[in-house]
């Protein structure tokens, strides 16, 4: 689903290159569960930005459900991001003019999807994350765990292949954060496919894979079985 080969991401300034990543290799198939570790700096989001389309490598090539990422042109790859690509962050980045039922509906109104659809699909998330009673409330008057609630309700409102999570725990308490794993978890036994950035080791284990990301380079694999 997702095979990267030989990325290179770095910034020019007028004396030297600053490398972000280097020479990335890496493979992720559909169903996976990928859990990417590494220090602060290290590249973590910068790759998983590459991976959902939103920033470009600067060299090598990427392939992204079997089509070529690097050479699709912008237009193509929005819209690649867009039906196929779902994003969850540390600070929830909900729209907090919009309620909880519009925040979830946004995705799936730029997707094209109509009006009637739009709401069976809603009442289903709402209903599935028991947020049905809190539909009509805004971001800042729920719990941090319930806003990450909204937040991959809304991800996973246009039914995208990927999952992309940068560390989606971050904000939380332990609890919530636990509450937010069994879900991502319960996902991917669903059948999709998820790569998160944690620097928790305990949340780091929920994946099939755990990467670690030391300097743009990746260092080492460990099967997590
Ligand atoms: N536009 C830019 N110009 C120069 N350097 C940049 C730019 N964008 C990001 N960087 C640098 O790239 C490096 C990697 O950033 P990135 O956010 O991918 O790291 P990270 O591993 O996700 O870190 P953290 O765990 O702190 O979130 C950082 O040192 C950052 O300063």
């Amino acid at each position: 689903m997702i095979n990267l080969k030989k990325i290179y991401k770095y910034y020019d300034n007028k004396y030297e290159r600053t490398y972000i990543l280097k020479n990335v290799n890496l493979d992720v198939a559909e169903g996976d569960f990928v859990s990417v570790m590494g220090p602060s700096g290290a590249g973590k989001s910068t790759l998983l930005n590459i991976i959902g389309l939103l920033d470009d490598p600067n060299e090598g090539e990427y392939f992204f459900l079997d089509q070529p990422a690097h050479q699709l042109n912008e237009k193509k790859k929005v819209d690649f991001h867009r039906h196929h690509v779902g994003f969850i962050f540390q600070a929830f980045h909900l729209i907090e003019e919009m309620t909880v039922y519009e925040n979830i509906e946004t995705p799936l109104f730029y997707k094209g999807m109509k009006k009637k659809e739009r709401q069976a699909v809603i009442a289903d998330l709402l209903d599935r994350f028991n947020m049905v009673a809190k539909k009509d409330l805004f971001p800042q008057q729920l719990s941090g765990g319930q806003q990450q609630l909204v937040g991959i309700a809304r991800a996973i409102a246009g039914k995208p292949k990927l999952l992309l999570a940068d560390e989606p725990t971050g904000n939380l308490h332990h609890d919530q954060g636990k509450m937010i794993m069994d879900l991502l978890k319960k996902l991917n036994d669903e059948g999709m496919t998820i790569i998160q950035v944690t620097h928790n080791q305990e949340f780091a284990n929920y994946g099939k894979r755990i990467i670690r990301l030391t300097d743009g380079e990746i260092e080492e694999e460990i099967a997590n079985s």
